[in-house]
This record gives structure tokens, C-alpha cells and sequence, in this order.
């Protein structure tokens, strides 16, 4: 993907050392349902995607050194995930929580910290023909995209992308900059609700598995967990169709406004809110008689 974006040749990269740094952070990845190597490839994948079928770069629309460090975060994001949220590190009081608490994005803190252990790894800095300069705004643009990654913080630029959706983007603008890899990233993050019926349902399905198992860690805890982590309370459909209505749909939109090209992804996450709210109609209420959340997926 790096390659036929062109960033070896433009950059000068080691193709050998961008090859051990990848097999270094695929292994920086545990084995949760979902927060796992298999999602952060997908997300570069989607982040390829859009940067190549929509020809950011070509267009001027990102600097290269905006698509480079865009991709390799996609890689980087989610890096030693446990499967828990930021709220859980601070509830059981872990190491995460005592050294980024203070800042919040507790886990998204940490997600940058193992990628700067990488890129710092012997033969691992395959950006090492970088000039002082661009190395520098490539740490900056990587630690900005990876603390975006936390919903709350995409959640805080809502309205300001909205804005800028609004009144079209300014390449010479660097807040649009900015706030359009946010944007991507966010995209890129929750990609897998773009994709046909049966992969998404099946994403969902991981996510509600580790939902469920951080609440019943919560509960062992003697705390009480967010309904959509409780699998005795959690009405999977309608959580789903919340979720998609308030934070995934709304990015897809604003990236199809921006980006007339990519409708496509807008109209099939539209088609999966469809198939959940029909779910929703077939299994109406939880029926008393229903054995877990998970039926929903059989
Ligand atoms: C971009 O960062 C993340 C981090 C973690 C997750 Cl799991 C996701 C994510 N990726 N796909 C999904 C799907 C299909 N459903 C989800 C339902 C709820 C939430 C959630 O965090 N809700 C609370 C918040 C809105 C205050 C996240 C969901 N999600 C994205
Ligand atoms: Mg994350
Ligand atoms: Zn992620």
C-alpha cells in the first residue's frame, strides 16, 4: 500500500526496515474479538483507500507527509489494545489509568507511546532519510491522529467538520488540515460499518463480545456496567442503530459532502442501519424468554 502511494520513492524509505516495523507492531497487537492486528489492518486498508480513490495527495488536498503519517497511525492506533475503554482503565485503577489519567485518552496515550517504541526500535525507523524538519511535523501529525482516534475527542470536532463540510474545504487553510485527517481517521476507524451486511453484523458481534466482557469484569468488580456492556440489559439492534445515528453515519456524510466520490460508503452504511432496524423489529423489545444479547447474531 505504501508503495504504490509512491511515499517509498518520495520519501526514501527502507522498504526493509518499514517491513520489520511492520512485523514489529502487528506483534504489538494482543488477541481480543476486535482490537486486534486484523482491525488496524483494516483500518490502513480503508485509509489507503480513500487516500488513493480519492486522490488526496494528487489534488492537494493532503500533503504527502499528511498521507504517510495517516496510514502509518491507521497501523499504529489501536497498538496493545486490552479490549477495555478509557473509562474501565480508570474504574480498576490500571497502570494505563495512573499514567495518562490526568491527560484523558488514557488508552489512545498509550497506543502513541508503544508506536514511538517502535519507530525508536534498531532497524526499525524506516523513516530515518526523512529531513530533521519533516521527521519532526511526522511525530507531531502521528501523535495528533492517534489521540483523535478517541471518539470523545472526535465528538468535541463534530460540529467544526460540519463547518467545514459546510463551507467547503480550504487546502491553504491548516485547521482544515487538520481537521480533515481527524476526519479520515475516524473514518478509516469505523470502517467495518461501511462494508456488506454479513461483515458488519459480524464486526458488531466481536465488539458487543468485548462490551460484554468488560462488564461482567465491572460487575465482578462490585460496579455497575454501561447497558450496552451489561449482556443481561443490552438490546444489541437498538444500541447499534444509536450508534450509527449519532457517530457513524454523521461521518460518512460529511466525508460524501466533501468528497462527492465517496458516496458509496454513506449508502452502505445506510443499507446496514436499515438491516439493524429491521433486526430491531423482529426481536421488537428483549423477549423475557430470549437467552443472551448474542442471539441477535445467530
Ligand atoms: C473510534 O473509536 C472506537 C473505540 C471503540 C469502539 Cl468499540 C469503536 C467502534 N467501532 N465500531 C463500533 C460499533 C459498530 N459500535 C460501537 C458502539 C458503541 C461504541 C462506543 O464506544 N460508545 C461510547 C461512545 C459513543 C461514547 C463504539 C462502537 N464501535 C470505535
Ligand atoms: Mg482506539
Ligand atoms: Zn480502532
Amino acid at each position: 500500500m505504501v508503495e504504490s502511494l509512491g511515499m517509498i520513492t518520495k520519501f526514501r524509505l527502507s522498504r526493509e526496515s518499514l517491513a520489520r516495523f511492520t512485523l514489529m507492531v502487528r506483534k504489538g497487537y494482543r488477541d481480543p474479538p476486535y482490537h486486534n492486528w486484523l482491525h488496524a489492518f483494516s483500518v490502513t486498508h480503508f485509509a489507503f483507500l480513500l487516500l488513493q480513490n480519492l486522490q488526496l495527495v494528487e489534488r492537494g488536498v493532503l500533503t504527502s507527509l499528511e498521507a504517510l503519517a495517516l496510514i502509518v497511525s491507521s497501523m499504529c492506533h489501536d497498538l496493545d489494545h486490552r479490549g477495555t475503554t478509557n473509562s474501565f482503565q480508570v474504574a480498576s485503577n490500571s497502570v494505563l489509568a495512573s499514567l495518562y489519567s490526568s491527560e484523558g485518552s488514557v488508552m489512545e496515550r498509550h497506543h502513541l507511546a508503544q508506536a514511538m517504541c517502535i519507530l525508536n526500535t534498531d532497524d526499525c525507523n524506516f523513516l530515518e532519510n526523512l529531513s530533521r524538519e519533516e521527521y519532526t511535523k511526522f511525530l507531531d501529525l502521528m501523535r495528533e491522529i492517534i489521540l483523535a482516534t478517541d471518539l470523545a475527542h472526535h465528538l468535541r470536532i463534530l460540529s467544526e467538520l460540519r463547518q467545514v463540510a459546510e463551507e467547503g474545504y480550504d487546502s491553504a487553510n491548516p485547521r482544515h488540515h487538520d481537521l480533515l485527517i481527524c476526519l479520515l481517521m475516524t473514518a478509516a476507524d469505523l470502517s467495518d460499518q461501511t462494508k456488506d451486511w454479513h461483515s458488519s453484523k459480524h464486526v458488531a458481534e466481536l465488539i458487543y463480545k468485548e462490551f460484554f466482557t468488560q462488564g461482567d469484569l465491572e460487575k465482578a468488580m462490585g460496579n455497575m456496567p454501561l447497558e450496552m456492556m451489561d449482556r443481561e440489559k443490552a438490546f444489541i439492534p437498538e444500541l447499534q442503530l444509536q450508534f450509527l445515528d449519532d457517530v457513524a453515519i454523521p461521518v460518512y456524510e460529511i466525508v460524501a459532502k466533501l468528497f462527492p466520490e465517496a458516496d458509496e460508503p454513506y449508502s452502505s452504511i445506510k443499507a446496514n442501519r436499515r438491516n439493524w432496524s429491521r433486526l430491531r423489529d423482529v426481536y421488537k423489545r428483549r423477549k423475557p424468554e430470549s437467552t443472551s444479547s448474542l442471539e441477535v447474531f445467530e
